[in-house]
């Protein structure tokens, strides 16, 4: 069935850009995306006055940080982390790219993620433009062993880009650059933004209302179906996110439960029928080694702080042993 979206402000989410643009122009057919990813019925007509999302397209982020963020290993760790608890969540409404901010439950499960994950290296974050999975980017690197200083990068312009430029090498090195990318914003619900999930299940059908949340090719009304998610977050994520891991660069990803189904339906290549049985949990933080070209599930810690259930490389031990040597030169 092949329709075309024409989306409002709500679809793409948030945040700022002043100069006439269409929206178009920021989905590039993508070169690397599988077949089934490929843009087919998704088209995005929109005019600043209808749309404003981050120009994140304008300067790409591996070609514009600094060398000293580029390094090289054969092995590099990919941390997905879905967003702690939000305000819709707790009121049970469909959310979307409406941008809400964590409760205070919220806050809590992206402090414990960033305990489960403290010991795993991050030297790049990529978040959503939404404020929900921002903060808990940030609230789960309060924990993280390592003391880095997440710094977000502002591309959407020239002038913020030079204004937001760290000139001391020595804190250029004790930061880790964060950047938010629309395209891994939640899914649009559509019309079904801001309805009880309860609710609109009554009015109509259970049945329906799952086919809409978990499908893969049913959109909900106006809204993006995961395959239409999928053609921007797996597109960003071959394009921007996979080339950072191939360099050795270790990334936690902070997104949203249907941007990450769509992200995790690609590394594990699971079939449509499969991934409708994919949920997330908030404040989750899943585990992939990339190594040799390929994704490795190394899984995901249970318990509420440690990160010993995620099955640990050589390479992530070390990183750990050298932790606990920084803590007890510390102590001693
Ligand atoms: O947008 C929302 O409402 C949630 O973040 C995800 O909702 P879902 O579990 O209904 O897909």
């Amino acid at each position: 069935m092949a329709t075309t979206t024409t989306m409002s402000h709500q679809a793409i989410g948030s945040i700022v850009s002043h100069r006439p643009f269409k929206a178009s122009q920021f989905l590039k057919e993508p070169l690397n995306v599988p077949m089934k990813f490929r843009p087919k019925r998704f088209k995005i007509e929109a005019t600043a006055s209808q749309i404003s999302v981050v120009d994140n397209t304008f300067l790409s982020p591996s070609k514009n940080r600094p060398q000293e963020y580029k390094k090289k290993s054969n092995e590099a760790a990919l941390i997905l982390i879905r967003h702690g608890e939000s305000l819709w969540n707790e009121k049970n409404l469909f959310t979307g790219c409406v941008d809400v901010p964590l409760t205070q439950k919220g806050v809590g499960e992206a402090i414990e993620a960033g305990k489960k994950i403290s010991n795993i290296p991050v030297d790049l974050i990529f978040t959503s433009s939404l404020i929900r999975a921002q903060m808990t980017a940030m609230l789960a690197m309060t924990q993280h062993r390592r003391k880095k200083v997440p710094i977000i990068l502002h591309n959407e312009s020239v002038k913020a880009k030079t204004w937001s430029h760290v000139f001391s090498e020595e804190t250029r090195k004790q930061s880790i650059p964060v950047i938010a990318a629309w395209q891994l914003n939640e899914r649009m619900y559509g019309e079904l933004q801001g309805l009880n999930k309860k609710e609109t299940a009554e009015r109509y059908g259970t049945q329906q209302v799952h086919e809409w949340r978990r499908s893969y090719e049913i959109p909900p009304p106006k809204g993006e179906s995961l395959e239409m998610c999928a053609e921007r977050a797996v597109a960003y994520f071959e394009d921007n996110i996979k080339p950072e891991l191939a360099s050795g660069n270790n990334v936690m990803i902070a997104a949203h439960g249907n941007s990450l189904r769509s992200i995790i339906m690609y590394l594990d290549d699971l079939t449509s029928q499969e991934v409708t049985t994919l949920d997330l949990s908030t404040g989750v933080p899943l585990l992939y080694i990339f190594k040799e070209g390929k994704f490795m599930k190394r899984g995901s810690p249970v318990g509420p702080t440690e990160a010993g259930v995620y099955a640990y490389t050589k390479r992530l031990a070390q990183y750990r042993e050298k932790l606990d040597a920084a803590s007890q030169a510390t102590l001693d």
